[in-house]
């Protein structure tokens, strides 16, 4: 009945019991979800019936392509949905977290959501060689790793412009590792375009704790801003996906003895073994076993 005036639109921040959606004309609308249809998220693609001038029902949430959400025992978290690439921001200081960058990678590797790992504050040049040492397992895998500065914003702009340009962009990292920073050079009016929207849906005041989607100036494509984290729980993993999380073990597998191996203790293992003869590194292999514990102690309940 109120097909007829549905519209199309994006989620483009989310406050916890109301959302702004973007329609295709670039006005915003403050929007509630209709009945129990709770869980929708930045980067849904969603259709709603507009109440009013400023305000509308979302009515459907479309099909997503992915999902990148965090969980621990208590709650889960949803970072974002439809995302093309992780920008993972590590720092030369404070000191990054290899535990929560390789959980990341885990968590966007499980989504399908490409990578790439933003090393920040190389003007900290004494720190940059032990930063190298330390990202060399991932730079192996595959992983793409761009170093820069964000005291150099047009460095900065060149290097990382044409590798977000026409995707939907996730931008995460631990608090401290210049997320803000870069967020306010290569979208310079972000602060002064929440503000605005803030006030005209009488959202109040931007607070940092919200997730937000921000067009890129002049070119298509997207990017997420999301509050930093100290903890990137994977609980919602299956043992399947955790496995899969580690692409370097992808081979190894096939030469397990048994089908439901948990490469840890058993005997025949091609896992251990190839940890044995340094093909996997003991940092990953470790990783790998807390993460499969925690999924172990939720299933246990
Ligand atoms: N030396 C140096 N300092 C930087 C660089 N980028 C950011 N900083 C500083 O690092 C501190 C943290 O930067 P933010 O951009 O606030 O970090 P954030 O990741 O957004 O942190 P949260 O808001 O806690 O999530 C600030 O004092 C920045 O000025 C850089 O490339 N080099
Ligand atoms: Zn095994």
């Amino acid at each position: 009945m109120v097909s007829a005036a549905r519209l199309q639109g994006r989620i483009i921040a989310a406050h916890g019991r109301h959302y702004t959606v973007e329609l295709a004309d670039g006005s915003v609308r403050k929007c509630f979800p209709r009945g129990k249809k709770a869980g929708a998220a930045v980067g849904d693609f969603v259709q709603i019936s507009p109440q009013g001038d400023h305000e509308g029902a979302i009515d459907q949430i479309e099909e997503r392509r992915n999902l990148l959400y965090r969980s621990d025992d208590m709650r889960t978290k949803q970072f974002a949905a439809n995302v093309d690439q992780l920008l993972l921001v590590i720092a030369i200081e404070p000191v990054f977290s290899d535990d929560i960058t390789g959980r990341a990678l885990v968590a966007a590797r499980s989504a399908d959501i490409e990578p790439l790992v933003i090393l920040n504050k190389v003007d900290l040049a004494s720190g940059v060689p032990l930063a190298r040492q330390r990202l060399a397992s991932l730079a192996k895998l595959g992983v793409r790793i761009i170093e820069l500065s964000a005291l150099d914003p047009a460095h900065v702009r060149s290097q990382l412009l044409p590798e977000i340009e026409g995707r939907t962009n996730l931008l995460l990292g631990q608090s401290g590792m210049g997320k803000s920073t870069l967020l306010n050079i290569l979208i310079p009016d972000a602060r002064a375009n929440t503000q605005e929207h803030s006030v005209a849906l009488g959202t109040g005041k931007h607070t940092t704790t919200s997730t937000r989607l921000y067009r890129l100036p002049g070119q298509t494509g997207s990017l997420i801003d999301s509050p930093g984290f100290q903890t990137f729980g994977l609980y919602h993993l299956s043992a399947h996906e955790i496995e899969q999380g580690f692409p370097e073990f992808t081979a190894a597998i096939a030469h397990c003895r048994f089908y439901n191996c948990t490469h840890r203790h058993e005997p025949g293992c091609g896992v251990l073994a190839a940890l044995k003869h340094g093909d996997i590194t003991p940092e990953r292999h470790a990783l790998y076993k807390r993460i499969l514990a925690e999924n172990e102690a939720k299933s246990s309940y």
